[in-house]
């Protein structure tokens, strides 16, 4: 890895405290604490015009903050560590004429990678995910989902610590946003850690071993997935054969009566009392299922609805883009 003497790994790829960023009165970003630990997927995730791209280009060192500071890869300027961090911006470009091989390279150039490495290294990954035959064509000639690959194998091809994608699945379809999950999971595998931001929860819940929900420039949850889900209770759902009994009492006082069954949030004491209950009355348990609420649930939780239906907005917008 280039550099990999400059800075010991640190326990943190990126970490922030009271990061403030505005543009004229607007508050962009609006005191931003972050912690991403090295080694880990790390999802940033909100809707549009939430502050994701402001605050990933304040930890990057491209935008300075108001107020705060941050440290990437321990060094208090991040700019400094730029030969060690892979950026996938918003906003994608390659020259259309390059060739998609010396395109890869380039963008490896511009971090401190020999040329002749990098071209060696851009055939290797493309023959690797099976794009070897695309190697020579111009980057004109190549699909979206194609030309969307070549820009992330230039933002990985001088092997960096840390890769921050901006919204990387947008404008994939179905099959590429597959195969990019797969490579990010590949690069975290070998030890480098991943930030990106979306703001589709499906992928920040396949991928992530944390997450930072961002609304309106404000953290409003951080932590691990399964941290946000513990939020909502698991929900029960309990179809017994007898409709009434001793054992009705059992039942916590917000239970809903619905198609036929019984419908609760997993009581503080656990199933078991109640198990016990319908047991003893014979109450016939026909089915009973315990589901843990999905990231989704969690998210209307923590940002609430109105947020929820903007991020759904945005991505209907963008599938029908
Ligand atoms: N350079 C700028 N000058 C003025 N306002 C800006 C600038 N950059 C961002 N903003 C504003 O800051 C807010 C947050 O934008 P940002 O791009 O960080 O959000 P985001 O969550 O990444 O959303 P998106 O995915 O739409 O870019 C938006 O209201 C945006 O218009």
């Amino acid at each position: 890895m280039i550099g990999d003497t400059l800075t010991p790994q640190t326990a943190y790829a990126v970490e922030a405290h009271g990061l403030v960023k505005t543009f004229g009165d607007f508050r962009a970003v609006n005191g931003i604490d972050i912690a991403v630990p090295t080694g880990t997927i790390y999802g940033v995730l909100g809707p549009n015009g939430a502050g994701k791209t402001t605050l990933l280009r304040t930890l990057l060192g491209i935008v300075d903050p108001d107020e705060g500071h941050r440290t990437l890869l321990g060094d208090p300027q991040p700019l400094r560590q730029s030969r060690l961090v892979g950026y996938l911006p918003e906003e994608r470009g390659l020259y259309p004429s390059m060739k998609a091989y010396d395109a890869i390279a380039f963008m490896g150039a511009l971090r401190g990678l020999p040329l002749k490495i990098g071209r060696e290294r851009a055939r290797a990954m493309l023959e690797a995910h099976g794009l070897g035959a695309s190697a020579d064509k111009p980057i004109r000639q190549l699909s979206k989902g194609m030309a969307q690959t070549v820009q992330l194998f230039g933002t990985i091809v001088h092997e960096p610590r840390l890769i921050v994608l901006d919204e990387p699945f947008s404008g994939l379809d179905a099959i590429n946003q597959g195969k990019l999950e797969a490579l990010i999971r590949e690069q975290a595998r070998a030890g480098v850690t991943v930030l990106f931001s979306t703001h589709v929860i499906a992928h920040a819940e396949r991928l992530c071993e944390r997450i930072a929900i961002v609304a309106g420039g404000r953290i409003r949850f951080e932590g691990s997935v399964a941290k946000a889900r513990d939020r909502l209770r698991p929900q029960v759902t309990l179809r017994t054969r007898s409709s009434d009994g001793p054992w009705r009492r059992a039942l916590p006082g917000e239970t809903l009566a619905q198609d036929g069954a019984w419908h609760f949030a997993l009581p503080d004491g656990g199933i078991e009392p109640l198990l016990r209950a319908l047991l003893d009355a014979d109450a016939g348990i026909e089915s009973l299922s315990i589901e843990r609420p999905g990231l989704h649930d969690a998210f209307v939780a923590i940002a609430g609805e109105a947020v929820a239906r903007q991020m759904e907005e945005d991505r209907a917008r963008e599938d029908t883009a």
